[in-house]
């Protein structure tokens, strides 16, 4: 797991590592990792870097870096958008060692972004932001990226647009909310006094590990049935590719209960299709919701899949129910894991708006209604109700298709099924839809039913990853 720590945390850690150190030392070092990231960018036979210097510490790692850097050679020019309160060790040593002030960065190579870092409030003050409007060059942020917040990634006006980032000690949880390019760790002995992370990202071996394959002496019944109560007459391909997803997800069996069982059984004839949950037969865990509708016979349905007694994963229709009639959570087994997978509209319907911090909100959604909340996005955040979160990161846009969502909710289903522990079956469900999508994509657009065919090939390369 990847952990990342929220500023509070980083700043304690700090403190705790500064206190035994000479002064300036934590800073040097960080600097000194950043002027080696700038180095590695400057590929081509031109070795000009422009800083943009902010008015604290961060500035401050930028100016050493501009020290390091003219050191080894290259040209360094500084704009400082506060003189007055520029990191003045920082500025003495870049002069020193032969570094220019300006007024605007020119022609450059490389611009390092040493505006904010962690004190960073809002979007880039107006000066700022037209510094950053002109850049014409590959950009370094130092810590982050100018104009994101480091707790949530929002990004509320002009930001940077960095194509790598160099952190430092450890991983802030704006580097997995937000854009930052390729995002470098520098090590700056903060490990420590660091103690667990505040929110966790699961390595691609780690899915790869958890993933349920059979066993030598498994049967279809003993890796856990899963159920889909899916699809209606007017939306039968949400249940043809939620009761794809859970086939491919896991081995042994999957029921289909509902209007669309001609479509599902015509698609996938190894389901098991009955047109009622009531002759459903038993199952560990249901998908209840995409394509289900929201009349009186849906809601039907997701009363019986909440008092089963088995994990439930509720999606799309089931949730909005859910939101619009509060009593379907009396019908409930208390002490059953349930999963909620809402998109930020589902999410508002239920729980009022995400706003700019997704984790807070997926969290107190998590902890109001005893569940698991999958908060879907590019980066779609998972809170536990016991407080763990974990995100999960997708390369591209890909999924970002009518239907995908419906692939999802299979795929977490079966896990659950498979009775994995329910942050852990949620995340490890996201991580192969996201994997899914870029094998299928290869740079090109893609439908949902092209992202289910690929998710044998994404379980493949996590479980060898
Ligand atoms: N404390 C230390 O010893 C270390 C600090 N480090 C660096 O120091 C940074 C933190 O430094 P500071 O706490 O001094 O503060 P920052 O450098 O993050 O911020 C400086 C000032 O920027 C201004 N500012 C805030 N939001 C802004 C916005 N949206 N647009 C423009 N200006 C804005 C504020 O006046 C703020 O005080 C870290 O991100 C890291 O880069 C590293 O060198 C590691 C060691
Ligand atoms: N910009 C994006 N980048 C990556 N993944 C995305 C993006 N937008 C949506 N997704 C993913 O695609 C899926 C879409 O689900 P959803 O909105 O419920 O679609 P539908 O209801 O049409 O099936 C979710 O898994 C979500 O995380
Ligand atoms: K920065």
């Amino acid at each position: 797991m990847r952990g990342l720590w929220t500023v509070e945390r980083v700043r304690a850690a700090e403190e705790r590592v500064m206190a035994r150190v000479p002064d300036g030392a934590l800073m040097r070092r960080a600097a000194f990792g950043a002027a080696r990231v700038a180095l590695g960018m400057l590929t081509g036979p031109r070795r000009r870097v422009g800083l943009l210097v902010g008015a604290g510490g961060n500035g401050g790692d930028a100016l050493w870096a501009g020290h390091y850097l003219r050191r080894r050679g290259v040209a360094v020019s500084a704009v400082l958008l506060r003189p007055d309160r520029a990191h003045a060790e920082g500025l003495a040593a870049f002069l020193r060692a032969g570094g220019r002030v300006v007024d605007r960065l020119g022609e450059v190579d490389l611009v390092v972004d040493g505006i904010v870092g962690l004190s960073a409030r809002g979007p880039l003050r107006p000066d700022a932001a037209e510094h950053v409007a002109a850049i014409d060059a590959p950009v370094l942020a130092v810590d982050l990226p100018s104009g994101i917040d480091p707790d949530t990634g929002a990004i509320a006006g002009p930001a940077v647009r960095a194509d790598v980032t160099v952190t430092f000690g450890c991983l802030k949880p704006v580097h997995a909310l937000a854009d930052c390019g390729r995002v470098e760790l520098v090590d700056i002995g903060l490990g420590p006094e660091l103690a667990g992370p505040d929110l966790a990202e699961l390595e691609d071996a780690e899915v790869g590990a958890h993933w349920p394959v059979p066993g030598r002496s498994d049967d279809k019944y003993t890796q856990g049935v899963t159920g889909i109560a899916a699809g209606s007459a007017t939306y039968p391909g949400a249940a043809v590719l939620a009761t794809g997803a859970a086939l491919l997800a896991t081995s042994g069996m999957v029921r289909y209960a509902g209007a669309a069982a001609e479509a599902v059984r015509a698609s996938w004839p190894e389901s098991i299709c009955t047109g009622s949950i009531t002759d459903a037969g038993r199952v560990q865990a249901w998908v209840v919701g995409p394509g289900l509708g929201t009349g009186l016979s849906a809601e039907g349905v997701l009363r019986a899949v909440l008092e089963a007694g088995v994990p439930v994963v509720a999606d799309a229709d089931a949730i909005t129910m859910l939101a619009n009639n509060p009593d379907l959570w009396d019908a409930r087994d208390p002490g059953t894991p349930l999963v909620l997978t809402p998109h930020d509209r589902e999410f508002e319907r239920l729980a009022g708006p995400v706003g700019e911090d997704r984790v807070a909100a997926a969290k107190r959604a998590a902890a109001r209604f005893d569940a698991v909340v999958l908060l879907k996005g590019n980066t779609t955040v998972l809170a536990g109700p016991d407080g763990r979160v974990l995100v999960n990161r997708a390369g591209g846009g890909w999924a970002a298709t009518a239907g995908s969502g419906d692939v999802l909710s299979g795929l977490v289903g079966a896990l659950l099924a498979a009775r994995l522990d329910p942050l852990l079956a949620a995340a490890c469900a996201a991580r192969a839809h996201a994997t899914a999508a870029d094998l299928a994509s290869r740079g090109a657009p893609i439908p949902a039913s092209a992202l289910l065919r690929a998710v044998p090939d994404a379980i493949r390369a996590l479980r060898s990853g």
